[in-house]
């Protein structure tokens, strides 16, 4: 019997939408108020679903505890209080909400304990990117 797991994490960022093949010009008017050099902040809602069988004993897909293990150290860690742009995986790829949303996707697909079935990110209240891989 294969179910799935729900999890939502939290973090907050900055980031500057800024595609280094378009001039200063295309990139205002691509990116309008997200181009400001100075940047802006979101707090990330991602969510994290998984599946798997459920074990007989447990009754679970997988502990928790194990996915918030690997979120901590992998997502919140590397992610909080972070300007995108300055990450590794964003040097030289904007960091809109689906590249994130791709990025987290890799992310996970490490975890171990449960299938990856997809990632979902709220970026504002009107702003929400999936990625299935
Ligand atoms: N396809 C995408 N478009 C945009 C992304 C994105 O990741 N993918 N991101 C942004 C911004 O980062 C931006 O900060 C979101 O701003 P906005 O759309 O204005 O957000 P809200 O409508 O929720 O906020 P308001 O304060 O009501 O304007 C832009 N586009
Ligand atoms: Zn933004």
């Amino acid at each position: 019997m294969i179910a799935h797991l729900n999890r939502r994490y939290h973090f907050s960022a900055s980031h500057r939408l800024h595609a280094e093949a378009y001039s200063d010009e295309k990139n205002r008017a691509v990116f309008g108020k997200c181009n400001n050099p100075h940047g802006h902040g979101h707090n990330y809602v991602v969510q994290i679903t998984v599946s798997g069988p459920v074990d007989p004993v447990t009754g679970m897909v997988c502990d928790l505890g194990e996915l918030d293990g690997f979120a901590k150290a992998h997502l919140l860690d590397v992610f909080d209080h972070q300007n995108l742009n300055m990450l590794p995986a964003f040097r030289t790829l904007v960091p809109s909400t689906e590249n994130l949303s791709i990025e987290v996707h890799r992310i996970f697909e490490s975890f171990s304990h449960a299938r990856l079935e997809g990632v979902r990110i709220e970026e504002t209240a009107n702003n929400s990117f999936e990625y299935a891989g």
